[in-house]
């Protein structure tokens, strides 16, 4: 039986759990059951392999401008996160690497995974699959989808891929990380966006609600561009009974309640201005915080001082607000539905030909101010990532569209 290691090769069970496991909290109840087959031999990889060397995207240097951030990066409002794009040492205009929360692939990177999540098998159904160590909050970052960047032409298995733009794939199938062995759910609680992070098209999973102490982490594959079909086990109502199909429509009795939930959220009065998306997971035994981890190559006083500023106390706290200068904008239940919905039918590909269209109009070689203006005259489509952005509490495109105009949500989601 093995299990991932730092060497890349498969180490025995059994050593991994003598010298790993006394550090670690400990595990979920019936983790690897005894009835489980051994983990099939993978290499684990901390982030993608390019056997050929592959340019993805222009280099920062040349096509990216610094956002237009002061004072404090937020997911939020950073010009770059709303583009989807991380920000770096040449393309933040806050400083500090510390005050910037637009990081989150490098900070996963330097962070221990295995304090958030562990392989366990699901069952002969679906193999094995990727469960919560501990309580993850909404919007965090729980794990990067890495393996090879091979040529969409070449994929004979589609099991392991997640597709990219541009005819490329990430190819998980004989490398990669935990989050290869995420499995799909028609209603996942996570789901999986692709950033630019130094010029280069990177995939990562986010939770999309929290996710509870052993609750199986999962996310959509409807969109991966795999047409073939295969029986799906996720067991929830609104199973399409395929893992490559969008899953069927919510009832209009479940719809409306959710939407009456959220509206019931919007209600609670908040007024930040500049609040940081999510809250560290709670895990028994871990480190007071996982950002500490993720920061520990910053300036201590630096990350402790944006902790203690920024990060609300209560969960319930956690939903951002939106908030520049004027009132505090929330979308109504209903647009936010609707956009759900839409984004359930949306291609992967409509969000990509924005992303890719913005770029090449203004090739970023405005000055933030100017890209800023540009921006925000755009009609933002309801994308993919505008519409995960409102589930995940309101953040990127869409907040900067309800700042605009609360009603444009509604407007795009036809
Ligand atoms: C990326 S792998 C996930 C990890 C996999 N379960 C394993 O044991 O390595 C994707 C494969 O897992 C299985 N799978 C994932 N989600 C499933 C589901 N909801 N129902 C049935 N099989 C599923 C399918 O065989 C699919 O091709």
């Amino acid at each position: 039986m093995g299990i991932w290691s730092k060497q890349g090769a498969c180490r025995p069970f059994a050593a991994f759990v003598k010298k790993r496991w006394s550090k670690r909290p400990p595990p979920c109840e019936g983790f690897l059951e005894s009835e489980a087959p051994a983990l099939p031999a993978y290499e684990r990889l901390w982030h993608n392999r390019c056997r050929r060397e592959v340019l993805l995207a222009p280099e920062p240097s040349q096509s990216l401008g610094a956002c237009a951030c002061t004072g404090r990066c937020c997911l939020e409002s950073c010009l770059n996160a709303v583009m989807l794009v991380e920000c770096g040492p040449h393309t933040c205009a806050v400083g500090e690497e510390a005050d910037c929360e637009n990081r989150q692939f490098a900070r996963a990177q330097l962070g221990d995974f295995d304090y958030l999540a562990e392989i366990f098998w699901t069952g002969p159904l679906k193999g094995f699959g990727l469960r919560a160590r501990c309580t993850i909050p909404i919007g965090h970052f729980v794990a990067e989808y890495v393996g090879d960047i091979v040529s969409q032409d070449r994929i004979s298995n589609w099991q392991y891929i997640m597709s990219l733009p541009g005819g490329l794939a990430i190819d998980a199938s004989t490398a990669g990380g935990p989050a290869r062995f995420i499995n799909h759910s028609c209603q996942p609680n996570c789901v999986a966006q692709r950033w630019q992070v130094a010029g280069r098209y990177r995939v990562g999973i986010f939770a999309a609600q929290e996710i509870q102490a052993g609750e199986e982490i999962t996310f959509s594959y409807s969109n991966r561009g795999q047409s073939s079909s295969h029986a799906c086990h996720c067991g929830t109502p609104v199973c399409s009974g395929s893992i490559w199909q969008p899953p069927k429509r919510q009832h209009k009795k479940a719809a409306s309640q959710a939407g009456q939930a959220m509206a019931a959220r919007s209600r609670k009065p908040a007024r930040r201005r500049c609040r940081v998306r999510v809250q560290a997971p709670s895990c028994p035994g871990m480190p007071k915080t996982s950002e500490s981890e993720h920061l520990r190559k910053t300036p201590k006083k630096d990350a402790n001082e944006s902790r203690s500023d920024d990060v609300p106390s209560k969960m319930e706290d956690t939903k951002p607000d939106i908030q520049v200068d004027g009132p505090v904008h929330r979308p109504d239940a209903g647009s936010r539905v609707a956009c759900e919905s839409h984004w359930e039918e949306q291609d992967w590909q409509a969000s990509e030909q924005f992303c890719e269209g913005f770029y090449s109009q203004l090739g970023w070689q405005h000055a933030p101010k100017e890209a800023a203006k540009i921006l925000e005259q755009q009609r933002l489509p309801c994308s993919r990532e505008q519409a995960a952005a409102a589930r995940l509490g309101l953040y990127l495109p869409t907040a900067l569209l309800l700042l605009r105009d609360p009603s444009a949500l509604e407007m795009t989601a036809r």
